[in-house]
């Protein structure tokens, strides 16, 4: 049973409005998947279906295994987390600590464990000396943060991040890098996101979804998108820089291995130029 599966989802807002059709979705356990695709493809229009904030015009979410119902919707919510793309959609407290104490406080937890998730998620966040300030006094990569620290507090199987790094500082895009994959990789944790950043989907994802119009389009490995340029381009993407320079090289007839992270595309140009074998 997968973690979350969407089968035949559509949705279609006021207005007749089809900002889903026929998506059909997997999320298996302890995966990093991404879903990308250009401005209004759907992505968190999706995502709100993974939590139950918005329900399905036809077709079903699945949530391990079950439709989400009235009945287990804060066992759902406490499965999945959703980090929404807009903080401001999700601060609602006086104070970091408060606004971060919110749902570990929700699932009944006592004083002392609520103190302790709320510590770790703002370490992790690297908001640990927030604890007393006014979230909607804060920039909008802190508030990113808090949201995200919220979120992650709940400690959810899964993550769902819309954009997290959009807005964020490079060391802060650095530390949200580090931090997914470690908890990914610590807890089992599946993580879902989007992002406009391609190349984080390249250091991050295993598994991508490309969107466009509602739809699903491709879908596969890194290696599998990132070797399909034409296809990317006809939805407004593009390949992350590494690739797109490996490739340019390659069609010049030079040889070099083809890299999709930073560390692949170091390991594939010290090669290329004789100093590792
Ligand atoms: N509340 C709403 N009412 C009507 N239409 C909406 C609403 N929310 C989104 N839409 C429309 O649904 C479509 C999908 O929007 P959505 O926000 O899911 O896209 P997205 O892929 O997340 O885009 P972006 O990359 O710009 O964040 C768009 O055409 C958008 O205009």
């Amino acid at each position: 049973m997968h973690i979350i599966e969407t089968q035949d989802l559509c949705h279609t807002y006021k207005g007749n409005i089809d900002a889903l059709k026929n998506i059909s979705f997997i999320a298996p356990r302890n995966t990093r998947i991404a879903i990308i695709g250009p401005n209004g493809a759907g992505k968190s229009t999706l995502f709100k279906h993974f939590n139950g904030v918005l329900k399905p015009t036809s077709g079903k979410v699945l949530i391990r295994g079950e439709p989400i119902t009235k009945e287990n919707i804060r066992e759902v919510r406490r499965t999945v987390g959703l980090v929404f793309q807009n903080p401001d959609d999700q601060i609602f407290s006086p104070t970091v600590e408060q606004d971060v104490a919110f749902g570990p406080i929700n699932m009944g937890l006592d004083e002392e464990a609520v103190k302790h998730r709320v510590s770790e998620a703002l370490r992790t966040v690297g908001l640990s000396e927030y604890r007393t300030r006014v979230p909607h006094h804060l920039s909008g990569g802190e508030k990113k943060r808090v949201a995200i620290a919220g979120i992650i507090a709940m400690e959810p199987q899964v993550l769902v991040l819309d954009e997290p790094t959009a807005g964020l500082d490079p060391q802060g895009v650095r530390e949200i890098i580090r931090f997914i994959r470690d908890f990914s990789v610590r807890y089992g944790m599946t993580v879902i996101f989007s992002t406009h950043n391609i190349s984080l989907v390249a250091e991050l994802a295993e598994y991508i979804y490309v969107m466009n119009n509602g739809s699903f389009v491709a879908e596969g490995t890194v290696a599998e998108i990132f070797s399909q340029p034409d296809l990317l381009s006809s939805v407004r993407l593009d390949l992350p820089i590494l690739p797109k320079l490996i490739s340019s090289l390659r069609s010049k007839g030079i040889a070099i291995d083809m890299g999709y992270t930073y560390q692949e595309a170091e390991i594939a140009f010290l090669k290329a130029f004789g100093k590792i074998a």
